[in-house]
């Protein structure tokens, strides 16, 4: 028996948008991956020699890189975060969009200018990222990690301002935040590893399955 292609995929958010570019792509997991009370992580699929992993967003870059998987669907706000050498991100699936923000309280952004600053403290889950982005500006940025609910740094005092992904913007509106800078956009991308690339002859076929399924649905 041949060792099975694996594909990381995110739980949570991009999970349901996953699923159709799967389908089309010609890989249809077993139906307790979208079990969101099953426990298993590691699921057949209907094609030859495909099994899919279910891991956390961030985990995917790690497992791809280190060819613990050969594919898998990442953000790319996470693939500009690790900056992997291993990984070649050669299809933009157009799903998971938001981009990555700087927001602050609208009391301080009332008289602020991004344009001055030379030293900032943010909160985020994205720290190289965000100092790649103000050092490319000539800000100097200390960067609190955190993994979740940056929103709430600024109003108990542990960053002024934060670092984070924005969609609607329903989240900072509700924790009187607003957006003053706009970091990077972002969507999820189609990962390979690159030694899979050359070792792994399923793997290119897959990847054209992919950027079909996608043009397809942009066409739609
Ligand atoms: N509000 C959003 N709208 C669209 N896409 C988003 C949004 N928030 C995050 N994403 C995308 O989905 C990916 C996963 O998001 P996030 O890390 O918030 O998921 P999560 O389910 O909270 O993951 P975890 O529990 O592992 O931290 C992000 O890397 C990003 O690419
Ligand atoms: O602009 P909005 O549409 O409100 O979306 C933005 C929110 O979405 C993401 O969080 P998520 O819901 O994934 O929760 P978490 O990061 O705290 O796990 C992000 O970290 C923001 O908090």
């Amino acid at each position: 028996m041949t060792t099975p292609l694996i594909i990381a995929v995110p739980k949570g958010r991009i999970l349901s948008e996953v699923q159709p570019l799967l389908a089309a792509a010609g890989v249809r997991p077993e139906p307790a991956f979208f079990d969101e009370n099953s426990r298993a992580l590691r699921f057949a699929t209907d094609a030859d020699g495909i099994e899919l992993i279910r891991v956390r967003a961030f985990d995917v870059a790690t497992f791809v890189a280190h060819g613990a998987a050969q594919l898998g669907v990442v953000g790319s706000d996470v693939l500009a975060e690790f900056d992997y050498p291993e990984l070649y991100a050669p299809v933009d699936l157009h799903i998971g969009h938001c981009r990555l923000s700087v927001a602050e309280p609208a009391a301080l952004a009332a008289t602020d200018d991004p344009r001055g600053w030379s030293h900032v403290r943010v909160a985020t889950k994205y720290p190289h990222l965000t100092a790649r982005h103000f050092a490319a500006r000539g800000v100097q940025a200390e960067c609190v990690k955190l993994n979740g609910a940056m929103e709430l740094a600024p109003t108990l005092g542990l960053a002024p301002r934060i670092v984070d992904l924005v969609s609607s913007g329903r989240t900072l509106k509700e924790n009187g935040l607003v957006e003053v800078e706009v970091i990077v956009d972002v969507t999820s991308r189609l990962v390979v590893n690159r030694a899979a690339m050359k070792t792994r002859a399923a793997v290119v076929p897959l990847v054209e399955a992919f950027r079909r399924a996608v043009a397809e649905r942009q066409a739609a």
